[in-house]
Parts: structure tokens; sequence; C-alpha cells
């Protein structure tokens, strides 16, 4: 199975540019989607979901054209949105089943051991007969990747669900995430660079409704290998730091700034040169299409 977006754009009545011109090739397994917000993400998340249409372009998963065959779609389609609502007073086991029979699974054996077996796999069991309004903020999302996986979809959508997850549930999910399985397309869509680094093979980067970059991470690091300097320096010197250097990040460390630029030129005598990584890029990429933007 191979989801190909060609040449998306969508423009909001308010003039908004939401996306604009976007390609992708995603094959099986977990595709990183990673941009800050509102670069586009969930736009693009509902449109290849069927729920809303672009102005232009076109989607295909396999021989599936998306923005004509919705029914079919949905039918093989897994989507977490960003903010979804619960019946808050129903037990997950209950809940789950429910939406087993909206997915279209008939009443009987074979639904109630596809249930049981989410609420296994997203470690829900023991919790299956509380209400999902008393559920932590990790526990709606698994409930929501359970809801998501019923039907045995092939593709998988999922919008910023780590977002405002504690660590121990951001990896509890995202070890959910990466057992899936490699036989579908699994769409990850988030702001955090960590969770792209270590779960996805292959990924792009959007900002402003445009595909900045995309590849595996290995080589949309290879961008800017050997070309990621380090120093520590004083707050008052940041601002000439800025004018000097192409600064991707600032960060303070124990409160004195950590500086991480850009060089095309060897800098060693300044700086110290470091390993890129994916936050590297992330930004470099985020500041040159500012960059782009206001000249
Ligand atoms: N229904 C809408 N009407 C008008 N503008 C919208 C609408 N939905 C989104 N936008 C705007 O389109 C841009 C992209 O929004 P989108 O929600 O797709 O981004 P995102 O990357 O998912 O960001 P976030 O993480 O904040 O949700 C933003 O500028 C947003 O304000």
């Amino acid at each position: 199975m191979e989801l190909r977006l060609q040449n998306l754009s969508k423009t909001y009545p308010n003039g908004v540019r939401a996306l604009q011109g976007v390609s992708l090739t995603i094959p099986n397994g977990m595709f990183g989607l990673l941009g800050p917000n509102g670069a586009g993400k969930s736009t693009l998340m509902r449109t290849i979901a069927t729920l809303q249409e672009p102005d232009s372009g076109s989607i295909t998963l396999g021989e599936l054209d998306v923005l004509r065959q919705k029914d079919e779609v949905r039918r093989v389609l897994g989507y977490l949105p960003q903010e979804f609502g619960l019946y808050p007073g129903i037990s997950a086991e209950v809940l789950l089943d429910y939406f087993a029979g909206l997915k279209g699974l008939r009443d009987g054996p074979a639904r109630r051991a596809a249930v049981e077996s989410l609420l296994h796999q997203t470690n829900l069991w023991s919790a299956r007969k509380k209400a999902v309004g008393g559920y932590s903020g990790g526990m709606k999302q698994r409930f929501g990747i359970a809801v998501a996986l019923l039907g045995a979809p092939q593709l998988i959508i999922v919008d910023e669900p780590t977002a405002g997850l504690d660590p121990t549930e951001r990896n509890r999910f995202l070890d959910l995430l990466s057992e899936i399985g490699e036989n579908v397309v699994v769409i990850l869509s988030t702001h955090i660079v960590e969770d792209v680094t270590e779960l996805c093979p292959q990924m792009a980067i959007i900002a402003g409704g445009e595909v900045v970059a995309t590849g595996s991470p290995s080589d949309v690091i290879g961008e800017i290998k050997g070309k990621v300097y380090r120093t520590k320096t004083e707050k008052a010197a940041l601002a000439q730091l800025r004018q000097q250097y192409e600064v991707i990040s600032s960060k303070l460390v124990a409160g004195q700034p950590v500086v991480r630029v850009f060089s095309e030129e060897p800098i060693n005598k300044v700086f110290q040169p470091v390993e890129a990584t994916l936050e590297d890029v992330y930004f470099y990429r985020l500041a040159q299409r500012e960059r782009a933007v206001v000249a």
C-alpha cells in the first residue's frame, strides 16, 4: 500500500493558505509529519481522512482515489483526530463495542474478541469497566487509538497524539504505535521532534503549508551534516551572535545560553563542531522559511 499526495492546495475562506502544493509519497510503516503549530498538519490529516476537500490536487491510496472513493477509503481508515469527544459516563468496554458496531463489525464472538484484543493491546484491560470520563489524558489517547484500530485499517492517521502526555504515557503510546505493524501506512503528525526520530523510518517537515524536507531522518539530517557548531555564550552576547551567524537554536543550560549555528565554512576556532540532529534540521528549515517569507 502506498499513499500518494500530489500538489495539494487549500486556502481557507479567511485567506489562510493552509496547504501550498503538498506532494508526498508515503510507504507502509510509520511516517512522521513534523511541523510547528499552524503548519497545516491537521488540514492535511483531515483531507487525507476524507473529512475536508482540498482546492486542488489528488490523493491515491493504492488503487483508491481518496477524494472520490470516500466510502471505500473510510472502510480501511483509522483516524485519531487531535481532539475527540467521548461519552464520559460509559465504560471503555461498552464504548469500544459500540464503535465496533459503527465500524460495521457484526455483534458476535468475533466482535467481542476484537474488542478484548484491542483493550489488551492498548493496556486498558484492567480499566475496561471504568467510565472513560475518569480516564487520564494518556488513557484517553490509548482508548482513541483502540477506536482507530477497529476493523484492521490499512491507513492509520494520528494527529498530535502525544501533546500534553507525561513522559511515561508518551513512551507507552509511542510503543503502541510502533507495534501496529509494517504492512499498514501510519501517519504520525506531531510537533515533537523526538517522536519522529525514535519511531519513523520516513518523514517530512511541513511549514507554512509547504513540505520543506522529506526522506528518512538520516537523509534529512544529511543535508546539514558537518555544518552544525555549538558554543556556550553569555546572554548579553546573544544578539550579536545572531547577527554574525545563522543561529539554529539557543537553549539555556544551567542558566547559560548554549547556541547551535549552521555554517558552510569551518568555524571551529570559535565553535565546536557537533553531530547534526533532526531537531537542528527542523529549526534550521523553519528559520530558513521564515527568512524567505520576510524577504
Ligand atoms: N477552518 C479554518 N478556517 C480558517 N483557517 C483555518 C481553519 N483551520 C485551520 N486554519 C488555519 O490554517 C492554518 C493551518 O492550520 P492547521 O490546523 O492545519 O495546522 P496544524 O499544523 O495542525 O497546527 P496545530 O498544531 O496548531 O493544529 C493555521 O493558520 C490555522 O489558523
